[in-house]
């Protein structure tokens, strides 16, 4: 970890910036990748099934038959948390329907605007370095409450041509349509562009890693919408010395675990405070499995010493953390300085894993400083939102001389007249 006392604000713009790999080549490969996509198909799956995951697959279609042995293979236990974290997701996602009004505008004129689903959606699950299944539910459990009519799942294959069977527990309780084994770019541009087996769909969700992430971002250029950058995990700790440093060098590990390109920062305004964390960083890090993972990202990791949390917060807000902990003791009177942040956790006893699995947020966010306009995924990423409105004969008495007149001032003639046209025949009854 990188540690800095009272950072200049000449450093903050160097300091905000994510570690990332070269952007021009990173596009370079996946253009390519895409090109063997859209040449070749599903034959272009397999092979790079085989370059990228190291597995020589026989079909990409996951089967009946191993999603009904995946569901026969998992304990009790572990399907009682999915079912939890998928009952308070929903609960979560359903309230965020709006109420649909009707609003009449000027007497005779009545606007309103509709949430449409969106037919069909492409959920990317990551599976490269973890199976996320927990993201399936975070994509799948809104898609189905909007309504979305197909939903197709992309996910990497493990090297004996599996899929985890708790992704495929979790497909089958949400009633996916088709399960694909492919990952990286090349299952972006399937959903984008489609194949023989897998179906071209109109918007593309998911996280996944830099190679995914900017696949995504050039599909989108293609005409298929995708939901946001959702790259390499991060996580932004605010502390001050009423944190406990055990406390927060475990949220610092549980995002820098996620692989070797995600950066967990830590902003405190005591360097005695990171000292600790430090000290427990190490502690920590010692028993962790994905220790060489965690390493690696701490490695790109920050630990900032600043004079006042007002600073900490400014700082914070141009990092645009996906995630932010405030473990600082007067937490609620920071909560109106936040501007950009993905997901917020706060106090003692919020841990960001709470939000990864089961709190009922949504755990797909924006990263790499996105949090700055985007936000995570929600129900309204699932549906487009149609407008309608109903203009009465006297609602167009009422509405008609405006829209002639700025017509008119645009010089757009045929405009003006689809009013006057009418007006004419209204004013004449
Ligand atoms: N922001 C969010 O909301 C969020 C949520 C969950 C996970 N994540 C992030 O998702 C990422 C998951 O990454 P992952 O790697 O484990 O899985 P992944 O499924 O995103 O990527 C695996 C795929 O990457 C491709 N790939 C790997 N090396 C390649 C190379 N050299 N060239 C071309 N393609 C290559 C392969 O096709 C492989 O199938 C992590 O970075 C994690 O932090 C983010
Ligand atoms: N922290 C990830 C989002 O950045 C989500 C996740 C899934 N499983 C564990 N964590
Ligand atoms: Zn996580």
């Amino acid at each position: 970890m990188r540690k800095i006392i009272n950072p200049s604000q000449e450093q903050w713009a160097e300091l905000v910036k994510r570690p990332a790999k070269n952007l021009e080549e990173l596009e370079a490969g996946i253009l390519e990748t895409f090109k063997q996509v859209r040449e070749r198909g599903d034959a272009a799956l397999l092979e790079l099934a085989k370059k990228y995951d190291g597995v020589q697959l026989e079909q990409l279609l996951v089967t009946q038959e191993e999603i009904t042995a995946a569901e026969a293979s998992l304990t009790v236990e572990l399907k009682e948390a999915i079912l939890q974290a998928y009952s308070n997701i929903q609960v979560f996602h359903t309230h965020q329907a709006e109420p649909m009004h009707q609003i009449e505008t000027m007497p005779g004129v009545t606007c309103w605007r509709k949430s449409v689903a969106i037919e069909k959606v492409g959920l990317y699950i990551p599976g490269g370095t973890a199976p996320l299944f927990s993201t399936l539910l975070m994509l799948g459990v809104p898609a189905r409450i909007a309504g979305c009519r197909e939903l197709v799942l992309c996910t990497p294959p493990s090297k004996d041509g599996t899929v985890h069977p708790a992704i495929l527990y979790t497909a089958s309780l949400l009633g996916v349509t088709r399960v694909v084994k492919a990952g990286g770019a090349q299952a972006i541009a399937a959903m984008a562009y489609g194949t023989q087996s897998v179906p071209a769909v109109y918007k593309i969700f998911g996280p996944g890693n830099q190679y995914v992430t900017v696949a995504k971002q050039l599909v989108s250029k293609a005409g298929v919408a995708i939901d946001l950058p959702a790259g390499p995990s991060e996580v932004l700790v605010i502390a001050d010395e009423s944190a406990n440093p055990a406390f927060v060098a475990a949220d610092l590990l549980s995002q820098a675990e996620h692989g070797p390109d995600s950066q967990v920062v830590l902003l405190t305004n005591s360097e005695v405070f990171l000292d600790r964390v430090e000290a427990e960083l190490e502690a920590q890090l010692a028993v962790l499995p994905r220790e060489d993972f965690a390493s690696k990202a701490l490695g790109n990791s920050l630990g900032l010493v600043f004079d006042s949390i007002a600073e900490m917060l400014d700082f914070s807000n141009l990092y645009a953390p996906e995630h932010l902990i405030l473990s600082i003791l007067n937490f609620e009177e920071a909560l109106d300085s936040i501007v950009n942040a993905g997901s917020v956790f706060l106090g003692n006893y919020s841990p960001e894993s709470a939000g990864d699995y089961a709190s009922g947020t949504n755990h797909t966010l924006p990263t790499n400083g996105y949090a700055r306009a985007y936000s995570g995924v929600s129900l309204d990423s699932f549906v487009k939102k149609i407008t309608f409105q109903h203009i009465t004969p006297e609602g167009l008495q009422n509405i008609g001389g405006t829209i002639e007149t700025m017509a008119a001032a645009e010089g757009l003639e045929a405009h003006k007249n689809a009013v006057s046209i009418r007006l004419k025949e209204v004013n004449r009854v």
